[in-house]
């Protein structure tokens, strides 16, 4: 069991830093890596990461940047000091966007790259499957649209990108083990799927390959958010 839950990341999905604190400590003793996304992050602001690290944890800081290059460039530079283990950007902002990200980092860590936060792209969301592609003049299948922005990311040197399940295989098989793969779209069999749609079960999803799977509301909307993500991997 502890061998998966290194690869669990929690998603702190609430306004409310109360509760999102009352989440981390309740499953801290089993995970090391908590998400914080727009809503946290609008709710409590960016003092919330400081406490989930002073309660010994990490941060995925998942803001998914998504503007001109010189504004993605700035806006990564203030997040990459807030304490973040990992950030993110939409693959789709294109290559500048993606290379000014990453040179943002690199210029606040130019001295200390080992505290240097991971940067990810997010490639094709979880919520979005062939139809919705099409539907967007997008012809490629999700698979295909998901390979050629990873490439993309992996090209400029990114270190990883946030993909669905579906995708595991084939992104470590054409980019390589270290290319790192962070996959929410996880539903255990007893969850509803609910907006998600490119989806697996989080034991698949982790035999697939996946560095880290994001669990959101399987865990955090149950009764006993413990108990659920023990019945998750039991
Ligand atoms: O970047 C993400 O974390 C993300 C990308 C994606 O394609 N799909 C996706 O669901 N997510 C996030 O992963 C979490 C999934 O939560 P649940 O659907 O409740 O398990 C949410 O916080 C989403 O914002």
């Amino acid at each position: 069991m502890e061998e998966y839950f290194k690869r669990v990341i929690i998603a702190l999905d609430t306004p409310d830093e109360k509760r999102a604190l009352e989440l981390v400590r309740l499953l801290k003793n089993r995970v090391g890596i908590f998400k914080v996304g727009l809503e946290l992050f609008t709710g409590a602001g960016p003092s919330i990461i400081g406490k989930i690290n002073e309660e010994g944890c990490r941060v995925f800081l998942d803001l998914k940047f998504h503007d001109i290059p010189n504004t993605v460039y700035g806006a990564v530079k203030q997040a990459a000091r807030l304490g973040a283990f990992m950030l993110d950007v939409h693959a789709s902002g294109g290559r500048k966007m993606m290379e000014w990200a990453k040179k943002a980092v690199e210029e606040v860590f130019e001295r200390d790259c080992e505290k240097r936060p991971k940067i990810l792209a997010v490639t094709v969301l979880t919520s979005i499957d062939g139809e919705d592609l099409k539907e967007m003049n997008v012809e490629k299948s999700p698979c295909e649209q998901v390979l050629s922005l990873a490439k993309m990311a992996k090209q400029i040197g990114l270190d990883g990108v946030v993909a669905s399940p579906l995708e595991i295989r084939k992104i470590k098989e054409v980019l390589g083990r270290d290319f790192m793969v962070v996959t929410p779209g996880v539903r255990p069999s007893f969850a509803a799927a609910s907006d998600q749609k490119r989806v697996m079960t989080p034991l698949e999803a982790i035999k697939m390959g996946t560095d880290y799977i994001v669990i959101g509301r399987p865990v955090t909307a149950a009764e006993d958010p413990p108990a659920a993500l023990e019945k998750i991997f039991d």
